[in-house]
């Protein structure tokens, strides 16, 4: 041990970050009374105690809107329409990437009962960043962010 140079640890790191998982997700930014609802991760969950929107992994043959009905229903119990989609991002975690594909939504019908989250809170957008997020979240709060200030200045 110790006996590789900065170039071949180099290598090394490129190689493995090159086969790192990269995974197609989608969250729902709900909007309610000019509220935003946050949910947190659970401890046992990857990335936990993370607050995020929910969402999740698209399956095969899934629209993301698909995926996002469906993941709120397993998630939440609620029922959401999908509305704008916000831009694209990725990010590289340590262990994995992530495409966050982000939509506006709001919910349907249903009573929130939390099957995966510890916790949620609805907040004003321009409070969000208050919360400690994963950390692929952030360009999608900033772009929502963005999109708020235009809403309320047109
Ligand atoms: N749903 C959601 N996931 C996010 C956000 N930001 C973010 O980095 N992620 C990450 C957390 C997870 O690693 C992944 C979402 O997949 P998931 O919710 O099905 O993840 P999981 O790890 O609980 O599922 P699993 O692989 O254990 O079955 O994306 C976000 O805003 N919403």
């Amino acid at each position: 041990m110790g006996q590789f140079s900065i170039s071949e640890v180099g290598h090394f790191y490129i190689a493995a970050n090159t086969s790192l998982k990269h995974i197609h997700v989608t969250c729902a930014i709900i909007e309610r009374d000019g509220l935003v609802l946050a949910a947190q991760r659970s401890a046992v969950m990857s990335l936990p105690l993370k607050w995020e929107f929910p969402g999740g992994k698209i399956d095969p043959g899934e629209s993301p809107e698909e995926c996002l009905r469906r993941e709120l229903v397993e998630e939440m119990a609620v029922h959401v329409r999908v509305g704008q989609s916000l831009p694209v991002s990725t990010h590289q975690y340590p262990t994995f990437s992530v495409t966050l594909y982000p939509f506006l939504c709001t919910i349907e019908s249903g009573e929130i009962v939390l099957h995966e989250h510890v916790a949620v809170t609805w907040l004003p957008p321009d409070e969000l960043h208050t919360l400690d997020w994963a950390e692929a979240d952030l360009p999608v709060i900033k772009s929502y962010q963005q999109g708020c200030r235009m809403r309320d200045h047109s």
